[in-house]
């Protein structure tokens, strides 16, 4: 019998495929963007096991250090976002998730990448994630989803004030995160900024919520991006325009939109 370990990445690769499958163009892009994560090593892998007659010219557009690795490996040409020439526009960007709500907006940046994530999701002229079926919410910030909380980069100078913000405007829990076992002190992202997880009440269900707690934080001095990636009457920043999620089952739920596109 499978592991819950084998599951979850036989879910990743199974929607990374599915994906890739119907939004990759049918005839060569000019730039793909690449977004970061477990989830994202199998889209690369179906991007790559494509015919090279739909990838050799096509310029790829990573998200962080661990995407640009991933391409490299797979010999695909790669292109920094601030090298993409004023008014073109990435055809499509894959990316994953942390917790997805059934609006499809999300909380991304496990990963501390979520400002070059958005910076390319909000250039790209489709914006795909995928995930398993651990992701899938109802409203964001459901602890039993994602209890991390929203990732939020700032300035590492004003990490003590961005976090008094945080805890004023309804925060119960905000952590500097750490580098972890091979790294003292706080991770640091690409951008040489520091990371708070904050977590706030699960928000009640309603785009303009999350919508007005994400220009809430963005607005506190100190706060680069944050990892609320969202739509609505407000604007658009990032919410993507479909979700791929694996499932325990061995199928794959659509979630569009207007809502679930196949039986899920
Ligand atoms: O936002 C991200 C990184 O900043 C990732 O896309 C997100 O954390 C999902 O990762 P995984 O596919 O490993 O579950």
């Amino acid at each position: 019998m499978a592991t819950s370990e084998q599951l979850i990445a036989s879910a990743k690769k199974l929607a990374a495929s599915s994906a890739v499958d119907e939004h990759y163009p049918k005839s060569p892009p000019k730039y793909i963007g690449i977004g970061s994560g477990s989830t994202v090593v199998h889209v690369v892998d179906s991007i790559a096991a494509l015919d090279p007659s739909l990838t050799a010219s096509t310029k790829f557009i990573p998200t962080g250090f661990q995407s640009k690795q991933l391409l490299l490996r797979h010999k695909l040409q790669i292109l920094e976002i601030d090298l993409l020439p004023p008014g073109e526009s990435i055809s499509v960007a894959f990316d994953g998730a942390d917790e997805v709500d059934s609006q499809l907006n999300c909380i991304k940046g496990g990963g501390a990448c979520q400002f070059q994530e958005k910076l390319v999701a909000v250039q790209a002229d489709k914006f795909i994630v995928v995930a398993d079926f651990r992701k899938i919410s109802k409203t964001l910030g459901t602890p039993t989803t994602w209890p991390s909380g929203i990732p939020v980069e700032v300035v590492p100078s004003s990490y003590p004030y961005v976090t008094a913000k945080l805890e004023t405007m309804g925060a119960t829990k905000v952590v500097l995160r750490l580098g972890g076992t091979a790294k003292a002190g706080p991770c640091v992202t690409d951008n040489g900024n520091f990371v708070l997880d904050a977590v706030f009440p699960t928000l009640a269900e309603g785009e303009d919520v999350v919508q007005d707690l994400a220009e809430a934080i963005k607005g506190i001095v100190g706060v680069v991006e944050h990892g609320l990636f969202y739509g609505g009457s407000k604007g658009w920043k990032g919410r993507p325009e479909m979700g791929y999620f694996g499932m325990q089952d061995g199928t794959v739920a659509v979630l569009g939109k207007g809502g679930w596109l196949n039986n899920h």
